[in-house]
């Protein structure tokens, strides 16, 4: 089976899209990203991390291998860039395989508004959640995606040069007609979906200027979020987790500060997912001056500091589940939890470098459906 180098795909498992992990190695096993994630991957994790992917990949016909391209999670091969037609170089550049958390996130955050009715509200609550997903990801995240390709085009063109830009299959006018249409289209979605609803405050409109905002400063200088390590990951778990839910609560429901605060706790589960990343990293975050957790603690501090962020904060969401009164769903959380904690005895901890991908492949299910379940017990709670 050949050897292939480590692509997305290796995270098409997991909820949330780790934002390195997106890049593929290049063949000499060296990741360099633009900005902050720049690293070197130990030649043995490379290898690793081939072989991992390679009984995944290894066996997908052209086919498949065509689909994982243009979801993004593949990159093309020099030799067959010339065939690909220029419509699946544009969505393979939105990277449809990344919007997947975000339609999660939009239809937690319906279920937690207690107001997404299937029948009574047939077919307008189906077609408006519909829509919301259609803004929340085609447009906003194939957004985010696009520009953050065109900023990253420079260091690409180094190490993967076949990526849509770097490739010169798209222009910067292809890019800025493809960034501005989709966020036209999402603005105009927002504001015809808060109309629609009847919002005095147009509360889905103002997610997606915020989520636009936010995207821009990830990738655009002189923010460029991605090159800080901690607010980069912080920005991505916040993003992917609570905006889309924001949106979805909004869209059927009443957004409250309590809600919004107890999302941004489960983004920070979200950071210690994205941490989990960086292990295998280290000797070329080291070298190249990154401070990653693994980098600044050593393995053994950073992986308890990592699972101690994980559990933490979704046992406080549990506490908060039985502080508003819901206790079974409470003791769902509790009990999803459980298996992850199981996954992390049993890969995590005793190798977070070698076992990271085994890792998220258990446990994270397990913290997708605890969000789920959450969401559940708040669209359940006469109070929120
Ligand atoms: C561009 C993003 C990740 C890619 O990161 P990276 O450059 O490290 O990886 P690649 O090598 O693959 O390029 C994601 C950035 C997310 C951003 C912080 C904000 C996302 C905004 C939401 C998607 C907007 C949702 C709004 C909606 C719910 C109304």
């Amino acid at each position: 089976m050949s050897s292939v180098r480590r692509p997305p795909s290796t995270r098409a498992r997991a909820h949330l899209p780790a934002r390195s992990s997106l890049k593929p190695l290049t063949r000499r096993g060296v990741r360099r990203d633009s900005s902050s994630r720049r690293r070197l991957v130990s030649a043995r994790a490379a290898q690793e991390s081939d072989e991992e992917v390679s009984g995944v990949v290894g066996g997908l016909g052209k086919g498949n291998a065509n689909v994982q391209r243009i979801l993004g999670f593949r990159q093309t091969d020099g030799a067959e860039a010339e065939e690909v037609p220029k419509w699946q170089v544009m969505v393979q550049l939105s990277k449809p395989g990344t919007w997947v958390p975000v339609v999660w996130g939009v239809l937690c955050g319906a279920a937690a508004s207690g107001n997404f009715h299937w029948i009574e509200g047939f077919p307008r609550d189906v077609s408006q959640s519909l829509a919301c997903i259609i803004l929340s990801g085609p447009c906003l995240t194939g957004f985010t995606q696009t520009i953050n390709d065109w900023y990253d085009r420079e260091i690409d063109a180094i190490n993967e040069p076949n990526r849509p830009i770097p490739s010169g299959r798209v222009t910067g006018t292809d890019v800025a007609i493809q960034a501005i249409g989709l966020l036209v289209l999402g603005f105009a979605i927002a504001i015809n979906l808060d109309q629609a609803r009847g919002h005095e405050f147009p509360t889905l409109t103002c997610i997606a200027i915020f989520g636009t905002i936010i995207s821009y400063m990830y990738s655009a200088p002189p923010f460029k979020l991605k090159a800080n390590g901690w607010q980069g990951t912080y920005a991505l778990g916040a993003s992917y987790i609570a905006l889309p839910w924001w949106a979805g609560q909004a869209l059927f429901g009443e957004l409250t500060l309590e809600i919004m605060l107890v999302t941004l706790m489960y983004s920070v589960a979200g950071l210690g997912i994205a941490i989990v990343n960086d292990f295998k990293s280290i000797e070329g975050d080291r070298e190249l001056g990154l401070k990653s957790l693994p980098v600044q603690f050593g393995v053994d501090t950073a992986k308890y500091i990592t699972v101690g962020t994980i559990d933490g904060f979704q046992l406080l969401v549990a506490a908060w589940l039985f502080g508003i009164g819901e206790k079974w769903y409470g003791l769902a959380l509790l009990g999803l939890i459980v298996p992850q904690v199981v996954a992390q005895i049993r890969y995590f901890i005793p190798d977070p470098i070698k076992n990271d991908v085994k890792y998220q492949a258990s446990a994270q299910p397990f913290l997708v459906l605890g969000i789920l379940t959450t969401a559940f017990a708040v669209g359940h709670n006469p109070y929120h």
